[in-house]
């Protein structure tokens, strides 16, 4: 305890030199409990299998404290499938859910469900001639899971083992399991609404709720219906309507409300896969760890020096703390002994390219000990070759709407405490190919009183594009079945949004400009930006600046440390219209020099000035994307306005008009729809300056609001093109 007083009193890293070597982490080092835990309650519904290591504490300290002398031959790829714990109920599993059109499949993290089950199905023949759909929240997932299950039929990816993520697919007409994001099986809905190439659909980690799963869950019951003929009162029906091709639905996580799922579906049946394949022991600290960077630091090298090999996979909130924390690290352990081994630090987040994510998945250097320093992008699912140790902060990122009656109705990103669901997936990746360990700063206390799962995304974010997939649907939000029902605020704020863009008519129903913003790719707002710049004749400008707003990362590597350096490094860039221009600048200018620069002369380039080249080179992917989108929509995406700004503005402002301020005498700006003043943020190439009117891409919530991505408009544009949208909506 006393050790962990001096940790919370003492100096973040790595400033405070006088903490010196990383050896002096043993002093000070946080104060460990070791706790046996049972992830979820089990009820006594349908137990398939149990695993031997099920709660054999004594065990397990036995291990933690030594490892084994002798090295034990590395099994093959089908000893490793025969020895998950799901295995041992295969048969069982594969009745039940030959037996019931629904199934609710809970089973520890490793047990072997993502990998295992679709090959059971159809090895069993349940998927008849269709596909197998296995959806995952996130890309790296379902890609990853893809090889795996590949390599584990002895096939290539994009043969009998597929995906499909946004921007990537790789599958063909032999595919027969498809790993897909829950985003992406939603598309599909667009072209093939009953999902009729697919017999079996996996909602995998459905404890997540994202808003995508919440919105899969609705349509497939609905789907089932029809597909599998039954009456409205969900019996089934005498004569099924399309008994040739039923579907059947499997929910799946390791940390579910399995009784809500199940009600959901008519009292599916729930099943329960228990243990998992290779023991985890879990520690918390004596005290909370207010200062989790620093203490995710002092851990690290705590593990490093006094720990056998393996990797380690540390959960942080968000890019910024990993970014520090690698810094840290590199830092440290460039000083450490010559016979110590090295670090090799990997982040891994969103905003990264997909060739930088893939990196983990690769062994470090020879000697050296493996660091992942991740979001929760890297929390479920998926299994990381290597990784023995994870250090858990506690910490994430959620994406939150603010209302308008108590702010002014956008979503933005806070810092949060985790769930216990997330808890036991992030202590789930380690142990994955031997016994492993998860250090969570924080105490146990913290972790009891945890919410099981995070609020329903369906219940917290912003709906406009979601609303528009679903009048695409022929469907609308508020008559549809959820199993969480959205509040009416934010329905009324996403179909007064939709109509200012001219996507739905005051009828609410479905424009032909809001199917056609439906098909892009994008969200609501540059989808019609987009459309808009086809009327003014600019869409080679207008793709330019969306693709980069629609990347994962920012432009700009601004913080207040480096403001006015990065001001400087732009100059030349500027427009005095704003950010928009600016960052049109930006990207010609960047392809200019890409042509006479090789891979470490545009990396050069980026960093004299300031920018991220990720977010570039993500952009360039992204423009292509929408490029091959535009000519599925007969359109001409070469059209230029040239020099001129005014078409590029009116283009953005139509997408943009509900984000859109007017000047106030106190220099603060005034929202047009809601309440709010927002200020211009010091970011923005126009925060020093008072224009009339604004337009801007998102809204920061700090300690006040303010509005990042700013062009200045004229007053008499917003007036023009809010009454421009709605008569295209007529
Ligand atoms: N890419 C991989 N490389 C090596 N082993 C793997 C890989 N993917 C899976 N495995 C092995 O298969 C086991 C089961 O993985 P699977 O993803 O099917 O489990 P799960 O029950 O779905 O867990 P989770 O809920 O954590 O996703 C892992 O614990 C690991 O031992």
């Amino acid at each position: 305890m006393a050790k962990i007083s001096a940790l919370k009193n003492s100096t973040r890293f790595p400033s405070n030199q006088k903490h010196g070597s990383p050896h002096s982490f043993k002093k000070r080092r946080p104060s460990w409990v070791d706790v046996d835990e049972h992830p979820h309650k089990r009820k006594e519904n349908t137990p398939l299998c149990s695993s031997s290591h099920q709660g054999k504490k004594k065990a397990r300290r036995t291990e933690a404290a030594g490892s084994p002398s002798k090295i034990p031959k590395s099994p093959t790829i089908q000893e490793q499938r025969d020895q998950l714990p799901i295995a041992q109920g295969k048969d069982a599993l594969v009745r039940e859910i030959q037996e019931n059109d629904v199934t609710v499949l809970v089973g520890e993290t490793g047990s072997g469900k993502t990998t295992q089950v679709p090959q059971y199905l159809l090895e069993a023949g349940i998927a008849g001639k269709g596909m197998i759909a296995v959806t995952q929240p996130r890309k790296v997932a379902a890609t990853s899971l893809a090889s795996r299950v590949a390599q584990e039929q002895n096939v290539s990816v994009g043969g009998l083992v597929g995906y499909s993520v946004r921007f990537d697919e790789a599958s063909s007409s032999s595919t027969r399991i498809k790993y897909v994001t829950d985003g992406m099986l939603i598309r599909e809905l667009l072209s093939d609404p009953l999902l009729s190439r697919y017999s079996v659909v996996v909602i995998d980690e459905a404890h997540e709720r994202t808003l995508r799963t919440d919105l899969l869950l609705a349509n497939l019951k609905t789907i089932q219906k029809t597909r599998n003929g039954y009456t409205t009162r969900g019996k089934k029906g005498k004569e099924p309507a399309s008994k040739q091709n039923p579907l059947k639905i499997v929910i799946m996580s390791a940390t579910l409300d399995a009784e809500k799922f199940s009600k959901f579906y008519g009292n599916a049946k729930i099943l329960y896969v228990q243990g998992r394949q290779h023991p985890v022991t879990i520690y918390h600290t004596a005290a909370s760890q207010p200062d989790y960077v620093d203490s995710a630091l002092r851990t690290f090298f705590q593990i490093h020096t006094d720990r056998p090999p393996g990797d380690v996979l540390i959960f942080l909130p968000g890019q910024e703390d990993i970014e520090n924390l690698e810094k840290s690290i590199k830092l440290y352990a460039d000083r450490l002994p010559k016979e110590t081994a090295g670090v090799a630090v990997y982040p891994m987040y969103a905003a990264l390219p997909a060739h930088q994510q893939q990196a983990i998945f690769s062994p470090p250097p020879q000697g050296m000990r493996k660091c992942i320093l991740a979001t929760n992008i890297a929390e479920t699912s998926i299994t990381i070759p290597g990784i023995k140790y994870v250090v858990d902060t506690g910490k994430c990122k959620e994406k939150r709407y603010i209302s308008r009656d108590t702010g002014s109705g956008f979503d933005t990103l806070l810092t949060r405490d985790i769930t216990k669901s997330s808890a036991l997936q992030r202590a789930g990746r380690a142990g994955r190919e031997g016994p492993g360990f998860c250090f969570r700063l924080y105490t146990e206390d913290a972790f009891q009183a945890m919410p099981l799962s995070a609020e329903p995304e369906i219940l917290r974010c912003t709906l406009t594009s979601s609303i528009l997939q679903l009048k695409c649907l022929g469907q609308d939000l508020e008559t549809l079945d959820f199993m969480d029902k959205p509040d009416a605020e934010s329905i009324a704020s996403a179909l007064a949004t939709l109509y200012l863009l001219g996507a739905i008519d005051d009828s609410k129903t479905l424009t032909k400009l809001g199917r056609n913003m439906a098909f892009l790719p994008l969200e609501s707002p540059l989808a019609r930006s987009l459309m808009a710049s086809v009327e003014l004749a600019c869409t080679l400008e207008v793709l330019d600046i969306i693709s980069v707003l629609s990347a994962s990362s920012k432009l700009f590597v601004d913080n207040t440390d480096n403001r006015e350096m990065a001001v400087e490094a732009r100059r030349k860039f500027r427009h005095p219209s704003g950010d928009h221009l600016t960052v049109l600048n930006i990207v010609k200018s960047y392809e200019e020099m890409s042509e006479s620069q090789g891979k470490s002369g545009r990396r050069e380039w980026c960093r004299k000035q300031l920018l991220n080249e990720r977010c570039l080179i993500e952009a360039l992917e992204i423009r292509a994307q929408l490029r091959g989108s535009c000519e599925r929509l007969g359109i001409d995406w070469h059209v230029s306005c040239g020099e001129a700004e005014q078409p590029v503005l009116r283009s953005l402002l139509r997408g943009l008009v509900h984000q859109a301020a007017f000047l106030q005498p106190d220099g603060s700006y005034k929202q047009i729809m809601g309440p709010s003043t927002v200020k211009i943020h010091p970011g923005s190439s126009l925060c020093d300056k008072k224009v009339p009117a604004i337009i801007y891409d998102e809204l920061i919530y700090t300690t006040n609001i303010y509005a990042r991505g700013v062009s200045s408009v004229p007053r008499s544009f917003i007036a023009e093109v809010s009454v421009l949208n709605r008569r295209r909506s007529g």
